[in-house]
């Protein structure tokens, strides 16, 4: 009564003495009072004020959950039979059906999208709920008057119709706001929901090492997952509950409101129209659920392939594959438009049906009800009335009373009709979210059980070995952290290593022989197989040196351009925030090294070229196929790991530059871990590793062995050459010498 006590005071005096006037009317307190609650509640707690509004806009962010926080979760995530890895095709397969398994995934994603019953999403729909509810006793009012006024127009009551009709424009105006803030929530759920499983998705997705779930997740098309589902699914949540819950309450409400005046046989009709209504469209009722869920993945084939144009347009334009692209493009939408054209056919025969039951059925079966207490009786309103001694007023009273019956009850009966509708439509829907529950919860479980990956050994930190490891491709369990190496394609058998810091290993061998799967392992991607382990510098200041230095960097084949600026080019992976933290002596001082960075990369020119640090473009195609390549170099040089891993890297620099580079990285302390073909690299080493690829998996290694090394390598090899050469001329001579004796001997 304290909020009353306040609206009464003051300014507010007038408008709160009807208010409470209005309350004291036993018919109105109910509607007034839910409709104040909900005002109440939005008011307070959902709607921020302009204040809190310019706070939260200043700071939206989205804070990645903790490894701690992703696993109290993960007991929900239970990998089910048909998501479980060894099914590739799993998304599309599970059957989304309204059953126990869907209720116990949809569970599990509602607890990530409303962590708790004070959060903020739980507010929202406490609010959403009391507007429904608010609704639906507005509309059973609007009922009533409608009845009240036409009552008093067949009786002529002026002033009785002017009072229905000042009640009416009254009633318009929490209907209205009702209508518009149950929009207006649905929207802001839907946006949270999507915002809670975004962030949820991207956290253990994008986690960081051991894991690595975004190279390992065995799924196809995870972009249409983690973007077209997300909002899908957020969307049809976050309106499922509205189109579920107001329905159902309309037709509790309106069948309560409906049976005092209809009578038991009324009632029981009623009950009867349902079952009958439920049996036809169950038993019309397509599986929309697995259809959606084919759709979604059919959606996400064409998605990725109009992607995959997008990413290599040079590649297409260069070999002018267009056309093939347009035929492979055409092919995916193709498959997906004739999906979504089926389920339109399938949809006819039962929108028939469900417009015959929602529309014809349910508002006969509503003038039956209505009828059957009135016919039933047969007390007519005729001549015998009078017989029967009625009086005239009586009989207008009499008249007048069942006009109102009949036209309260005739529109609580065509918003039942209409909640009747709504249910079956919910019911739909209900089975789509099904579909989309199935594909996200899919996703969730398949990153969720991904085994980790056997944990390197951290040795002296100082050393990288491998012991006795097989090499493997990896079939999907290998790739899901199985050490077995059964079954496995072996491109290198029990492979031995041992580096210290200061040794540079080459990895040479033919095309294929497996020189980018070691270092695939080397890097920790691929689980070592064969029972094998190894052995792993971590980061730390090595030796001494002061600056903390990352453990392994690997510089892969294909250069990496990140979406960002020059700067940000040069630090990756490291974010901006802690460049600048690391900035101890300041921006410029930072600024300058990096400077001098590019310049030991050969790419002194390109901040100057491209108008400063912060110049933002799509690097990938600015930058040249050589350029790239010493941009990878730089960001060797910048963190100066203590081993770099370096694949092919260097394939598009002149070989002076790569000389000059190669030598810079090992001033900086770095040790080089090159695979290469090129002969003329091997100098920088002190070690060779050499695959020799003829199926058995073996390998030969030449190493620093008592001041030998890689260099007697090179210069034995370059002495066998020149005598080969000299051999072939010697050859040739050998050829003149008996040329010039046979011409001799023919003179003699
Ligand atoms: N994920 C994978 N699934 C299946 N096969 C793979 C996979 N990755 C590599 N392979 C196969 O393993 C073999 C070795 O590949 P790898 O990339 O290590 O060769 P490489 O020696 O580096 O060759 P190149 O000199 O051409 O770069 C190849 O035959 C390749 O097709």
């Amino acid at each position: 009564m304290a909020v009353f006590s306040k609206l009464t005071s003051g300014r507010g005096s007038l408008a709160g003495e009807r208010l409470l006037r209005l309350l004291k009317d036993p018919a109105n307190r109910q509607p007034l009072l839910i409709f104040i609650a909900a005002v109440l509640i939005i008011r307070s707690s959902v709607i921020p004020s302009s204040k809190k509004r310019k706070a939260k806009e200043s700071g939206i962010a989205l804070p990645v959950l903790s490894e701690e926080e992703l696993a109290g979760h993960a007991r929900h995530f239970p990998l089910l039979p048909e998501s479980a890895p060894a099914e590739p095709s799993a998304p599309g397969s599970p059957k989304p059906t309204l059953s126990l398994s869907f209720i116990h995934q949809l569970k599990s994603l509602l607890r990530i999208v409303i962590p708790s019953l004070t959060s903020r999403e739980a507010l929202i729909l406490l609010a959403h709920s009391a507007f429904l509810v608010s609704r639906t006793v507005l509309s059973v009012a609007v009922a009533r008057l409608d009845g009240r006024i036409v009552r008093d127009l067949v009786s002529a009551d002026k002033w009785g119709f002017l009072k229905g009709l000042g009640w009416w424009f009254l009633l318009a105006v929490p209907s209205i706001y009702t209508n518009s803030m149950i929009r207006h929530l649905q929207s802001t759920l839907a946006l949270r929901f999507r915002t809670r499983l975004t962030r949820y998705i991207h956290s253990l997705y994008l986690s960081s090492a051991p894991h690595l779930r975004y190279y390992r997740v065995p799924l196809q098309g995870v972009d249409q997952y983690l973007t077209a589902d997300v909002e899908a699914w957020s969307e049809s949540v976050a309106g499922i509950y509205g189109n579920l819950l107001k329905p159902s309450l309309d037709l509790l409400l309106f069948t309560s409101q409906l049976a005092r005046s209809l009578g038991f046989k009324g009632t029981v009709l009623l009950f009867v129209n349902y079952y009958v209504t439920v049996k036809i469209l169950r038993a019309v009722t397509p599986a929309f659920g697995r259809l959606a869920s084919v759709e979604a993945r059919l959606e996400g084939e064409y998605r990725a392939g109009v992607n995959r144009v997008g990413r290599e347009s040079e590649e297409v334009a260069f070999y002018d594959g267009g056309p093939l692209e347009r035929t492979i493009l055409l092919r995916a939408y193709t498959r997906l438009i004739r999906h979504v054209n089926n389920i339109y056919k399938i949809r006819i025969a039962y929108e028939w049906t469900e417009d015959f039951v929602v529309k014809y059925l349910w508002s006969a079966a509503g003038y039956g009800v209505v009828g059957v207490g009135l016919l039933a009786r047969g007390d007519k309103v005729g001549g015998d009335f009078f017989a029967k001694g009625g009086k005239e007023g009586e009989k207008n009273r009499v008249v007048a009373d069942r006009t109102e019956t009949y036209i309260s009850n005739r529109r609580l009966l065509l918003s039942l009709a209409d909640a009747g509708g709504r249910l079956m439509y919910a019911y739909k829907d209900l089975v789509e979210v099904a579909g989309l529950t199935g594909r996200l919860y899919t996703l969730l479980s398949t990153l969720h059980n991904l085994p980790s990956l056997p944990t390197p050994l951290p040795g002296d930190g100082n050393t990288f070995e491998l012991r006795d490891v097989d090499v493997c491709i990896p079939t999907r369990t290998l790739l899901l952290g199985s050490a077995e190496s059964k079954g496995h394609t072996t491109l290198v058998r029990a492979l031995s290593l041992s580096l210290h810091r200061g040794t540079h290993l080459m990895i040479t061998g033919s095309n294929g022989v497996g020189k980018t799967a070691v270092a695939r392992v080397l890097a920790g991607l691929w689980a070592a197989g064969g029972g094998g382990a190894v052995v792993k510098p971590g980061a730390g200041d090595g030796e001494g040196e002061g600056r903390e230095r990352m453990g392994v960097f690997v510089v892969p084949q294909r250069a990496y351009m990140v979406s960002g600026s020059v700067l940000e080019q040069v630090i990756y992976p490291l974010t901006l925030g802690e460049f600048y933290a690391r900035a101890e002596g300041g921006l410029d001082e930072a600024l300058g090294e990096l400077q001098g960075i590019l310049e030991a990369a050969h790419l002194g020119y390109l901040v100057e070229r491209e108008g400063g640090w912060g110049t933002v473009k799509e690097w990938r195609d600015v930058l040249s196929g050589g350029e790239k390549q010493r941009m990878a170099l730089a960001r060797v040089f910048y963190h100066r790991p203590k081993f770099a891993i370096l694949d092919e890297c260097t394939s598009a620099v002149s070989s002076d530059v790569e000389g000059q580079m190669y030598e810079h990285a090992k001033s900086l302390g770095i040790s080089l871990i090159t695979i290469s073909l090129r002969p003329s690299l091997t100098k920088y080493h002190t070690h060779l590793l050499t695959l020799t690829g003829d199926g058995t998996g073996s390998w030969t290694e030449t190493g620093e062995q008592g001041g030998s090394g890689a260099h007697d390598l090179t210069r034995v090899l370059e002495e066998i050459r020149v005598l080969e050469m000299r051999l072939e001329e010697s050859k040739k001579w050998e050829g003149r010498v008996r040329e010039l004796e046979g011409a001799l001997s023919v003179r003699s």
